[in-house]
């Protein structure tokens, strides 16, 4: 094993690309030993003194672990660009995120941040449309939008789920979204429900005079089938294609991000299953990572999480992962192990906050997130005592009440939706 590559004395360069480590070593080993066996794993070297790599290609392509803090359990690297393929995430994930989190020599691992440089930052397009883009499309501008997922998640046929997309739509949703796990099932097919329930979003945008987009599922395998449904809703006139981003993987979003260039589709990030290696604080792949790639590669919004709703995570961590998908440059902060990103142009991504959410929570969700934010809301809405529109109509007037600094109870008392949701859904 080499033992050069703690370089506290070490600047990084504007070239480098750096990450941040949380480093649990095994017992009996020691933190810097294992700090070195995993820049070492993460880059050029091996177990053992390895006779094929010179003196000079090894001061060349080292590591350099400029940051050691024992007490924090937390390193930082810095990685000379030339060794990573720039345009590849899968190639930059094998490298940072690959064998190291397998080694025996630590009992835990995580990547918690990673600073891309400008250099890879030039390979991606990032966000086509991003949040400046989905508020032209929607027409949606100073407030929050609101979205719905069609329940139950699987289960409805294509009638059915264009008949709810319609009610979600003309009792007040922006936006109306698949289910993670609802793509192309026997008993209702993509082809079916992309084409009925795009136009029944036509009809209600005609009777609200809104805008009302349709996100429909394309997670598939990447280029038998993703991409010819991506084509299909572009044929369709489609506004919005969604995508699993952990089930799909990274080459996939690479390659959609690449077809999607010449359709005006705006792409839509459903996070599930990243929990498998981001909810651990101790091991994996943190959820600012996920956040970053996305970026990079371009969806146009993703679930960062509620605070307030059902799934894991806290309201530091979703504000971070806020922070990193609207801000161009962010900065660093060691407290939160959130190293600086200079976005170097790359457009923002749009939010959202999606997970157990009822229309009770918009207050705290407005004075969380403020307006730069997706609301989105399942069981919140289709849950409603007088049914899916009602449910709807009670999210926008729950968020009327907010954006005019009203309580909802007070609201409640002129608008009969929110009074029945209250009666649901606050905690009395
Ligand atoms: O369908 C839902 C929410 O439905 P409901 O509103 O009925 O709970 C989403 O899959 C979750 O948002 C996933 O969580 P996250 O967005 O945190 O990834
Ligand atoms: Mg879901």
């Amino acid at each position: 094993m080499r033992r050069d590559y703690i370089d506290t004395g070490y600047s990084p360069k504007d070239t480098d690309l750096t990450c941040e480590f949380h480093i649990e070593p095994s017992a009996g080993v020691n933190f810097e030993e294992a700090a070195t066996h995993m820049a070492g794993e993460s880059s050029i070297d091996s177990w053992t003194e390895i006779a094929t790599l010179s003196p000079e290609l090894a001061a060349r392509l080292k590591p350099h672990v400029f940051y050691v803090d024992e007490g924090s359990q937390t390193v930082r690297v810095a990685y000379s660009e030339e060794l990573f393929e720039l345009g590849s995430v899968p190639q930059v994930l094998s490298a940072v995120a690959g064998n190291i989190l397998s080694m025996k020599v630590v009992e835990n691992l995580r990547l918690q941040d990673i600073a891309f440089p400008k250099s890879m930052l030039r390979e991606f397009k990032g966000p086509k449309f991003g949040l400046l883009g989905v508020r032209k499309l929607t027409g949606v501008e100073g407030r929050p939008l609101i979205g719905t997922i069609v329940k139950p998640k699987v289960g409805l046929n294509s009638e059915k789920h264009a008949e709810v997309a319609y009610n979600s739509f003309a009792g007040g949703c922006d936006l109306v979204k698949d289910d993670e796990n609802l793509t192309d099932q026997k008993f209702n097919s993509f082809e079916k429900r992309a084409e009925l329930t795009l136009k029944l979003a036509e009809k209600a945008e005609a009777e609200t005079g809104e805008r009302k987009m349709y996100i429909c599922n394309i997670t598939a395998p990447t280029c038998k089938e993703m991409i010819r449904r991506m084509n299909v809703l572009k044929d369709l006139g489609a506004h919005y294609a969604m995508v699993d981003i952990v089930p799909a993987g990274w080459t996939a979003l690479q390659t959609l991000r690449e077809e999607v260039e010449d359709t005006d589709l705006v792409l839509h990030a459903h996070r599930c299953m990243h929990s498998a290696y981001t909810r651990n604080p101790r091991h994996g792949i943190s959820m600012l990572v996920v956040a970053k790639l996305c970026r990079l590669i371009g969806l146009d919004q993703l679930h960062i999480g509620t605070v307030v709703g059902k799934m894991h995570g806290e309201k530091h961590e979703v504000l971070n992962l806020r922070d990193e998908c609207v801000l161009d440059n962010v900065p660093a902060d060691e407290s939160q192990h959130v190293l600086a990103q200079d976005w170097g142009g790359l457009k923002p991504m749009f939010p959202v906050a999606s997970g157990g959410l009822a229309p009770t929570m918009i207050p705290d969700l407005y004075s969380i997130f403020g307006r730069d934010i997706i609301m989105q809301f399942g069981g919140g809405i289709h849950a409603h005592p007088m049914g899916t529109a009602a449910g709807a109509t009670a999210c926008r007037q729950a968020l009327e009440a907010t954006l005019e600094g009203v309580s909802l109870q007070e609201y409640a008392k002129k608008h009969k939706e929110l009074e029945v949701a209250l009666d649901k859904w606050l905690k009395k």
